[in-house]
């Protein structure tokens, strides 16, 4: 009977399962959203106890929608949302709080106050990050020292935090496992990315417990087991990896120089940089791409917010449209923007900006200004958004990119993906596999399962569905107007 490899992909709207064959294939997809939470401006919260009963609901219903049985599922692999923090009690296996999002801005103040005190390049030595409300440390710092009772129970060691896939291997082996992968660590700002070590220092900087940390696991291997409770038969989890540093290894850029970039709700691109970690100097971040048989591989990431979220308002906040895929229309209706820029900094600005007071603006506006011009702009927004991410990371590198591997919803838009080679000069190769997340989740638990028998096995398996090669553009003139426009949202800014 053949065997199968289970991935979870929870996802920050949605929680989704897929099931893949030996040849990368899926042969199973299920998916279900849960509520967005918005206490307050700026803040986002989910509700821990429904992000793991979507995850798991969609996994048995994986199962059972392709007939198959526990028993045809050698592993699982698990992709999650990063930075999105849960803080649990370890008696009760209870929230002490909601999961404060990724893209919760309630400690961008106190992230403020630290750069200011001087902590920035400390902070960066160690962890690769810039200091930005967006990473785990403040979102724990927060829940201890504003849900009542957290501190004195996290002192006396009855709390541990998590992100999401602590959380779900948690629930799924009983709790018997508190564990979080190394690329999910290097999201925390608490944990060293030289040393591979949780820092002392950071912990003491950010007041939290050493009690509460996760061990820290490898990618790829006999990771955790599920317990019988969970499935007929115990099932070993053996593939975990954040969602972006999951799409890499699933875009196969396994060799330094390979880069993909994600188009979601958010852009998030990483290039594979080897085996020492760059700091950037160009306001990115250095990131864990994957640790594998004790090797560690780094890379660089730029991470904006706001993305295929541009189009998402464009359909529900202004009713412009009635489905995310209508704007290719809309927008194609005109042949550019007529000078209307768009900086959707509805949430402030990511890599390589990183202003958390920016604000979403629209300029250039005239008497001739449509709604196709606007259109345009929010896509062409997401394209320049990456341009600039993509000019920062060749600037660390030190090389010219030649080729941008592709993914996410976003991707199907024709006309973004052309003005995006046009603009990066660059060609864009969109992948076959839609769903290269969970297939990056997917490979990783298949290689520390022994499903699959080494990396070249899973590399030969990539494939491309499209390829946009660049036409020649009057760049300049657009590039001057994109950077006017971010001007004029960085300087909106109170700070
Ligand atoms: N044809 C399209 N053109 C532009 N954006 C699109 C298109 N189709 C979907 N999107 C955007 O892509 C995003 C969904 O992509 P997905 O990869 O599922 O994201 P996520 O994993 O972040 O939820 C949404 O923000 C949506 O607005
Ligand atoms: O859930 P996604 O696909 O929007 O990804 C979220 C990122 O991991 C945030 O860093």
């Amino acid at each position: 009977m053949s065997k199968y490899i289970l991935a979870f992909d929870q996802g920050t709207t949605s929680s989704r399962a897929i099931i893949f064959n030996h040849q990368g294939k899926a042969i199973s997809t299920t998916q279900r959203e849960f509520k967005q939470i918005f206490p307050k401006p700026g803040w986002v919260e989910h509700d821990p106890n429904e992000i793991w009963s979507t995850q798991i609901g969609v996994a048995a219903e994986a199962v059972s929608k392709s007939k198959l049985k526990s028993e045809d599922i050698q592993a699982i692999g698990i992709t999650n949302q990063r930075e999105t923090t849960v803080v649990w009690d370890r008696n009760t296996g209870e929230p002490v709080y909601n999961a404060i999002v990724w893209q919760d801005r309630r400690t961008s103040d106190y992230c403020d106050e630290l750069r200011e005190q001087g902590y920035e390049d400390m902070v960066r030595k160690k962890t690769g990050l810039v200091i930005d409300a967006y990473f785990v440390a403040t979102k724990v710092k927060w829940i201890l020292d504003n849900i009542e009772g957290a501190r004195s129970k996290a002192d006396n060691g009855d709390l541990i935090f998590g992100t999401i896939d602590s959380w779900l291997v948690w629930n799924l082996t009983g709790g018997e496992s508190h564990i979080t992968d190394i690329t999910n660590a290097s999201r925390t700002m608490l944990y060293n990315i030289q040393t591979l070590e949780w820092d002392d220092e950071l912990l003491k900087l950010f007041e939290i417990p050493s009690s509460m940390l996760p061990t820290v696991v490898e990618s790829s291997g006999p990771l955790a087991v599920t317990s019988g409770a969970i499935f007929s038969k115990k099932i070993p989890i053996t593939g975990i990896a954040g969602d972006q540093h999951a799409a890499l290894f699933g875009q196969m850029c396994l060799k330094p120089g390979m880069i993909k970039n994600t188009y979601g709700t958010g852009c998030f691109m990483l290039m594979n940089i080897g085996e020492k970690p760059i700091v950037s100097e160009n306001r990115l971040v250095t990131t864990i791409a994957w640790k594998i048989n004790g090797k560690v591989s780094y890379a660089l990431e730029g991470s904006i917010f706001i993305a295929g979220a541009v189009v998402q308002w464009l359909r529900d906040g202004m009713q412009m449209i009635s489905s995310a895929s209508e704007i290719e229309d809309l927008a194609s209706a005109v042949d550019n923007t007529n000078g209307v820029y768009f900086v959707p900094a509805f949430t402030g600005l990511g890599a390589p900006y990183w202003n958390q007071h920016a604000r979403g603006t629209i300029t250039g506006i005239t008497r001739g200004s449509t709604k196709n011009h606007i259109a345009r702009a929010a896509l062409e927004s997401i394209a320049f958004q990456t341009y600039d991410v993509l000019k920062a990371m060749e600037a660390d590198a030190n090389i010219e990119i030649k080729e941008l591997r592709v993914d996410g919803g976003a991707t199907e838009n024709d006309l973004l993906m052309q003005f995006q080679a046009d603009i990066l000069k660059t060609k864009i190769l969109r992948s076959q596999t839609a769903e290269v997340t969970a297939l990056g989740a997917a490979y990783l638990a298949g290689l520390g399962s022994g499903y699959w028998k080494n990396i070249s096995e899973v590399e030969e398996k990539w494939e491309e569905s499209r390829a946009y090669n660049p036409e020649n553009i009057n760049l300049e003139e657009l590039i001057n107007g994109w950077k006017r426009a971010i001007k004029a949202a960085n300087s909106w800014s109170s700070n």
